[in-house]
């Protein structure tokens, strides 16, 4: 039987709202579990219900109702030995920019109760393991946002974890900053047995780095299975066609509507994406009937499915107009 370091049933939080308006209902009956030692994405756009989620699992929050598990504890009963068995990085960092990457780490070893030697030597291997030994003596606040964002990382795993939560850990990162920390979370869940459960609005992100992904919207998970799974899912084709003009009177989706082999269209400002049967016979048709009522077109492509179409097939908009909707 597989075990499950993390379960939760039927989380619903609400929040309430401004001036006595109504309240904000950021879970909805979300349910899902992670195996031990996987890479778990949360994936969903701003405000989906991602940090709720991770909030009332680090016991931060409480939920109005549901049930949640962690590493076998309950987080609204036994809350004190959650806290023991987890990491939890925040967004926001957690180090003090005024010491040193080694003074935070010993501090944070010494307030999970270990000796002044051991949380040293903790410490020390850490800073090794995230390529921060030569930074080791300086003050965090000299560190580019790649280094402190693995000193945070490193934080949340000084008392040695069973589960670590990483909320939106790279956001603000530059590529190559990003790319490293992926590689250190892959090691982490691969070699240390860790279970990691990482929230993201990155596609990209979730699409490299989770070994399964729970897709949010509005509060509940819409999809779960592992990134290839749900591509595969999508059988077919994407074509994106961009517009020279935004399709200002809806015609264009009609227009395409009754072609054969075409499925889900969705038309956002000057950006038409269909799922297709067979991408190359759905172009040469597409074009055509545009070209038939002059539309112009300015580009054409065609893709496998993408996560970005994952989303799009389980919610009906696009990740993107999500995120717009919301900002
Ligand atoms: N303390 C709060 N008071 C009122 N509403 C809140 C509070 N915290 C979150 N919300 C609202 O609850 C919903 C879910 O927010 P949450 O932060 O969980 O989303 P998210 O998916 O983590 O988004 P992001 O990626 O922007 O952090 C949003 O509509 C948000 O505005």
């Amino acid at each position: 039987m597989v075990s499950h370091a993390l379960t939760a049933v039927d989380l619903v939080k609400t929040y309430p709202g401004a001036r006595r308006g109504p309240g904000v209902r950021a879970l909805d009956g979300l349910t899902f579990s992670v195996p031990e030692g996987v890479v778990l994405g949360l994936l969903g756009p701003n405000g989906a219900g991602k940090s709720t989620t991770v909030k009332i699992l680090t016991t931060l929050s409480r939920a109005d109702s549901g049930t949640a598990l962690v590493a076998g504890y309950d987080v609204n009963r036994e809350q004190d030995q959650v806290r023991h068995v987890i990491g939890y990085v925040p967004q926001k960092a957690s180090s003090d920019p005024m010491a040193t990457g080694l003074e935070n780490l010993v501090l944070s070893g010494r307030i999970h109760g270990l000796s002044r030697s051991t949380a040293t030597s903790r410490a020390r291997d850490l800073l090794e393991r995230f390529s921060l030994t030569e930074q080791a003596a300086r003050q965090v606040k000299t560190y580019s946002g790649g280094q402190q964002r693995r000193l945070d990382v490193a934080l949340g795993l000084v008392h040695r974890p069973k589960v670590l939560f990483l909320d939106e850990p790279t956001t603000g990162l530059d590529p190559e900053a990003r790319a490293d920390l992926w590689a250190e979370v892959r090691l982490l869940a691969g070699g240390e047995g860790l279970t990691v459960l990482l929230t993201t609005h990155y596609l990209e992100e979730a699409d490299r780095l989770a070994d399964q992904l729970a897709i949010v919207d509005h509060g509940k998970i819409v999809a779960e299975g592992t990134p290839e799974g749900l591509k595969a899912e999508l059988r077919g084709d994407t074509v994106q066609v961009e517009l020279v003009e935004a399709d200002a009177d809806g015609s264009v989706r009609g227009l395409l509507a009754g072609l054969p082999g075409i499925r889900e269209i969705v038309v956002e400002g000057n950006v038409l994406r269909a799922r297709v049967d067979r991408g190359a016979t759905a172009v040469p048709a597409v074009l055509g009937a545009l070209e038939e009522k002059a539309i112009p077109v300015g580009a054409v492509t065609v893709s496998r499915p993408s996560l970005d179409d994952v989303y799009l097939s389980y919610t009906g908009r696009s990740f993107q107009a999500a995120e717009e909707q919301v900002a």
